[in-house]
């Protein structure tokens, strides 16, 4: 089968250099146009990134020497897929641009996160809310035939709702969750926090952040109603989140508590077993970015750690550990989740995936 033509929007930031890796040499997708701001357009991508590559891996070969062009969807006309990696600013005009132009449109700006009508996916854990496509599209004026815009999460609410997703199907409702992050510099973006600032230090302010975890977790763990044209979001659920920034590299840690509606509450062996045993709909579909194992559960005292831990299957999966009771909730644990792979660019990709298979880029 061809490969579907895809362009990547801002292609030259820390996401945008994720995708480009993923990208390059995908069996399903072929890259096919890059942009990026005024500053680097008109820009091989190899000079355009110069001295901001901040990759293990070497630019790929065949997109070293791509013009960079402005996001605007008359540059994209052999695409009919754009992933985003755009600043949240650009994003709100330049993502609907795309979406009106007959563009597919994988988002990870927060900008359309909680529209009523545009599915927020967590790959791993809610492809079902794909299924408002076809009202997204009712709803605009012109509608557009082909064009939609699906989000992913934020990167600290991917790494705590794929292992409250398989507590929830397993457990039933879940009643509180509090939730400690410990984020890595390059959720940030580059050059992000300076040096002087996060070295030697923790931050315990992240603008946003964490209001973000709190509403999008209830949208992402919720339903959507039978007719899928509303999501049916668990306002019920009460959670409260706490986010600091730490001197890592990549990785969020989060420490989650969480207690249950259902009550007595499942024991420590059981909670890991489901975690263990959790898969998703990706890996039933054969996706190429859907990690072998969702939630890899660690035994030893002293794991995940992002250092050893963020680079498994690639960042595609989730790391729990520490599976304990809780005093004051139910149960306990840490969870840490590749904030720019699952966090980001792999979710998108992966999203496309599961679109590609399910017929919505036909
Ligand atoms: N980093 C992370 O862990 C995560 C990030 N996100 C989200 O992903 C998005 C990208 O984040 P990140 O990669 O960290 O950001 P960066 O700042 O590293 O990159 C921003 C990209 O947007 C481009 N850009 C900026 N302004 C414009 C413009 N006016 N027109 C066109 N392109 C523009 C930049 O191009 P140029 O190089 O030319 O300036 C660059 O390619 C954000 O919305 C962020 O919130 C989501 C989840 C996790
Ligand atoms: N704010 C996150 C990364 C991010 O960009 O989040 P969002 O896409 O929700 O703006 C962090 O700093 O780690």
């Amino acid at each position: 089968m061809a490969k579907v033509k895809v362009g990547v929007l801002g292609a030259t930031g820390t996401v945008g250099q994720r995708f480009i890796l993923q990208l390059a040499d995908h069996p399903q997708f072929e890259l096919a146009a890059l942009g990026a701001s005024s500053s680097s357009t008109g820009k091989s991508y190899k000079d355009a990134v110069a001295g901001r590559w901040k990759q293990v891996k070497p630019i790929p070969e065949n997109v070293k020497n791509v013009t960079l062009v402005e996001c605007e969807p008359k540059e994209f006309v052999d695409c009919e897929v754009v992933f985003s990696g755009l600043d949240s600013g650009p994003a709100s005009t330049i993502e609907p641009a795309f979406r009106d132009a007959n563009l597919r449109v994988f988002s990870n700006a927060r900008n359309y996160r909680m529209d009523p009508v545009c599915p927020l996916v967590v790959p791993l854990v809610n492809p079902d809310h794909f299924s408002i496509i076809p009202h997204q599209r009712s709803t605009l004026s012109p509608s557009p035939s082909k064009g939609f815009i699906i989000t992913n999460a934020n990167c600290s609410t991917t790494g705590i709702v794929v292992p409250l997703k398989a507590l929830q199907d397993a457990f039933g409702p879940l009643d509180k969750i509090m939730v400690s992050t410990l984020q890595a510099v390059s959720g940030a973006g580059y050059p992000g926090v300076s040096s002087f600032d996060i070295h030697d230090n923790v931050v315990p302010y992240i603008s946003g952040e964490e209001e973000k975890i709190e509403s999008e977790t209830r949208k992402i763990l919720g339903g959507i109603n039978a007719n899928s044209t509303a999501f049916e979001q668990l306002d019920d659920l009460a959670i409260s989140a706490h986010c600091n920034r730490v001197p890592v590299l990549d990785g969020h840690t989060e420490c989650v508590s969480v207690s249950f509606k259902k009550q007595p509450a499942p024991s420590v062996e059981e909670v890991k077993e489901v975690l263990r045993k959790y898969t998703c709909e990706a890996q039933k579909l054969g996706c190429h970015s859907a990690p072998k194992q969702v939630i890899t559960v660690h035994d030893e005292p002293d794991r995940p750690q992002p250092r050893l831990d963020r680079d498994w299957q690639d960042g595609a999966g989730v790391n729990v550990g520490r599976v304990r009771k809780c005093p004051v909730f139910d149960i306990k644990f840490v969870a840490l989740s590749n904030n720019v792979m699952i966090g980001a660019a792999t979710s998108s990709v992966m999203n496309a995936e599961i679109a590609l298979a399910k017929g919505y880029l036909a």
